[in-house]
């Protein structure tokens, strides 16, 4: 089957945010342009790396949520966001998010205690959202099954494991420098 995602990673344009290289692509951005062909590429690839029989998939705001709903369309499995928002919900959990050029707040709502759940998110980079995600569900109480990030860039997955003991699964890895992005790997 084509490889949508890595054809198409190899040819995104490069900004700087401060120091950081970031890289702009559909799947991490939305911009220039999101294919179903893309959608589907990764939705079916990640699907394939993780055992369905959980009660919710949990991702991030904003771009974690086009890959958790084609997820979710195909298996069933309901999802959660977590939004950089509060709604002052009874349970909610307020954790800090850090990434390689931005900090803020995640807040977790709608997972319960011993619910079966599998993340996913867009961009594995630094960890810092990765590790917020994993503690929030730590502390209601849910029970993390498997972690999948669609691109992985830099050091994020050693620090994941090094700091909450989890194993992060990703479909490419890519080394992004301001002349733009290689791909290293493609599982
Ligand atoms: O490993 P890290 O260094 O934490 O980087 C990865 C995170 O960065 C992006 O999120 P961002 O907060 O920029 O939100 P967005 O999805 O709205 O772009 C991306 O969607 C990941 O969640
Ligand atoms: O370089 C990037 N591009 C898009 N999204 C990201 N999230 C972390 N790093 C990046």
């Amino acid at each position: 089957m084509k490889r949508v995602l890595d054809e198409t990673l190899e040819s995104s344009p490069i900004i700087k945010r401060g120091e950081y290289n970031y890289f702009i692509h559909p799947i991490a951005d939305g911009v220039p342009l999101f294919t179903s062909d893309l959608l589907r590429d990764v939705a079916t690839r990640t699907i394939k790396k993780i055992d369905t029989n959980i009660d919710k998939i949990v991702t991030a705001e904003a771009m974690g949520i086009p890959i958790a709903t084609a997820i979710s369309m195909s298996t069933d499995i309901p999802y959660v966001v977590m939004r950089k928002r509060q709604y002052f919900l009874e349970g909610e959990v307020p954790v800090h998010q850090e990434t390689g050029y931005s900090k803020g707040e995640l807040y977790l709502n709608g997972v319960q205690k011993g619910d079966r759940v599998t993340i996913v998110d867009d961009v594995l980079s630094t960890g810092g959202t990765l590790i917020a995600v994993i503690r929030a569900l730590e502390r209601a109480g849910a029970e993390i099954v498997d972690i999948v990030c669609v691109i992985e860039r830099g050091d994020g997955k050693a620090k994941v494991k090094e700091v909450t003991g989890y194993d992060v699964q990703t479909l490419v890895k890519i080394e992004v420098t301001e002349n733009g992005v290689v791909i290293l790997e493609s599982k």
